[in-house]
């Protein structure tokens, strides 16, 4: 068996697609009904969790203004997503719902009470995605001129882990007694500072309020280069991780395990989930034919626009690639935000044309998953026997309406469960105990 994510790839955010069945989306996108709805759909298809992202930037590199950001409702606007949790959680029974935190946005006292908060409010379904930030933009919002470079981000990241960890950490099992007639509510000898001083953060602790269900909730990590490896290594339960093959995959979570091994973990600590965007049909004919119309529009103006407003805004808005000509080489620049991902567009098309790369590179890639809900759930099998199991986290950047969900929730889980690769139901247990089962 293997576990199943949903990526929220705009957070709660305004969906930048305008498809045939997005309906009102782009008025209605702050409803909360439609992200409870999306809780229950992906629980009854048996989804351990849903990962929401964030970003709290209205991005302008891409032409040098926030025009094109506006007019397309590219990652903004878009509102926090922490009160998205308990909504969700309210409305579903076991989904894990993983919220994201930037280390530069949250204090590491602020982000260690809000995720406990959390936990409890969920009653042991909270998790946190810890991420450092792309782009100037956020950093800007935030207190720096400029965004750290990317390897100081990490080096802070790992010190921001560390802190929330040990508050996570401040009361000791058994410090809460809870007896009114003593009275204790709790001991004070199992309650305890952490007066921690470092390089970025100065906090003496304890935490102010009880472990949640969980005593430390999920933790999961997005990036992919080194540095986001190892801090992935030190303290994740999960992480999302990019490959586009079988190899990719393989080398990636054997690369996870020896970096769990060295920090004194076991590999199944870590279920590594890889971003995918299956195209589903409701045959393989009908897949195939919807693959066609989407590589076909890889050539209109707006997706040509929306790869170089990406490469923008991953290059951690250091770069404006509007400024490039299409017919000239491809620029070789990794910027300072998301390196693995500016990888997969640099590395390798040397030789290409900038247009070449916008029409021809996917940052995340369908794996060859095109075709009817059963073609589609065999070949997942398939993949994951090679790749050795953990699962996948699936991704409809376009396309997330209703009936995209049902297209998952209801035609892919079922075949899926009808070859016993994933789950058929959930014990009534904390998030990270569905992690870890399998
Ligand atoms: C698929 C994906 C999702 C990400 N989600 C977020 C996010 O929600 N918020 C954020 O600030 N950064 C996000 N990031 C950025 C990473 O967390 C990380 O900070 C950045 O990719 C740099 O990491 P890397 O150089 O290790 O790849 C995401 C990256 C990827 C590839």
């Amino acid at each position: 068996m293997f576990h199943l994510g949903w990526f929220l790839g705009s957070g709660f955010g305004i969906q930048p697609g305008r498809g045939t069945f997005d309906g009102r989306a782009w008025r209605d996108w702050m409803r909360p009904r439609r992200y409870v709805e999306m809780a229950t759909a992906l629980e009854s298809g048996g989804y351990d969790f849903v990962f929401i992202e964030d970003t709290a930037m209205i991005e302008d590199t891409f032409g040098g203004s926030a025009a094109w950001t506006l007019a397309h409702g590219e990652m903004a606007p878009k509102n926090d997503p922490l009160p998205l949790v308990p909504l969700m959680a309210a409305g579903s029974k076991h989904i894990g719902i993983i919220n994201t935190m930037s280390t530069i946005q949250y204090a590491p006292y602020t982000a260690a009470r809000l995720m406990t908060t959390l936990d409890h409010l969920t009653d042991g379904r909270a998790g946190v995605n810890v991420v450092t930030s792309v782009t100037h933009r956020v950093a800007q919002n935030f207190g720096y001129d400029e965004h750290l470079p990317h390897d100081e981000r990490y080096a802070m990241a790992g010190e921001w882990m560390d802190v929330v960890t040990r508050l996570w950490d401040s009361w000791e099992p058994g410090a809460v007694v809870a007896d009114t007639e003593t009275p204790l509510y709790a001991d004070h000898t199992k309650v305890h500072t952490i007066d921690h001083s470092g390089k970025y953060y100065k906090v003496r602790g304890p935490l102010n309020t009880i472990p949640g269900p969980q005593g430390r909730p999920v933790v999961g990590q997005a990036g992919n280069s080194v540095p986001g490896r190892e801090l992935a290594a030190r303290y994740a339960d999960t992480m999302l991780a990019m490959g586009h093959s079988v190899e990719q995959m393989k080398a990636f979570r054997e690369d996870m395990h020896q970096r769990l091994i060295a920090h004194g973990r076991k590999p199944g600590d870590l279920k590594v989930m890889f971003l995918v965007t299956p195209m589903l049909g409701e045959s393989d004919a009908h897949a195939r034919d919807r693959e066609a119309q989407r590589r076909a529009a890889v050539h209109d103006r707006h997706h040509i626009e929306q790869i170089l407003w990406q490469l923008s805004y991953i290059s951690g808005g250091t770069v404006d690639f509007s400024t490039f000509e299409l017919d000239a080489t491809m620029p070789d620049i990794l910027g300072n935000g998301e390196q693995s991902s500016m990888r997969q567009y640099v590395v390798g098309n040397e030789d290409k044309t900038l247009r070449e790369v916008v029409t021809g590179v996917r940052q995340i890639g369908d794996l060859g998953l095109i075709g009817s809900p059963d073609t589609v759930a065999a070949e997942m099998g398939e993949l994951m026997d090679e790749v050795g199991g953990d699962g996948f986290l699936l991704y409809q950047p376009r396309a997330l309406n209703p009936r995209t969900l049902a297209e998952y929730a209801d035609g892919l889980s079922p075949a899926l469960r009808r070859r016993g690769l994933i789950r058929d139901g959930f014990d009534n247990v904390p998030f990270r105990d569905n992690l870890l089962a399998f």
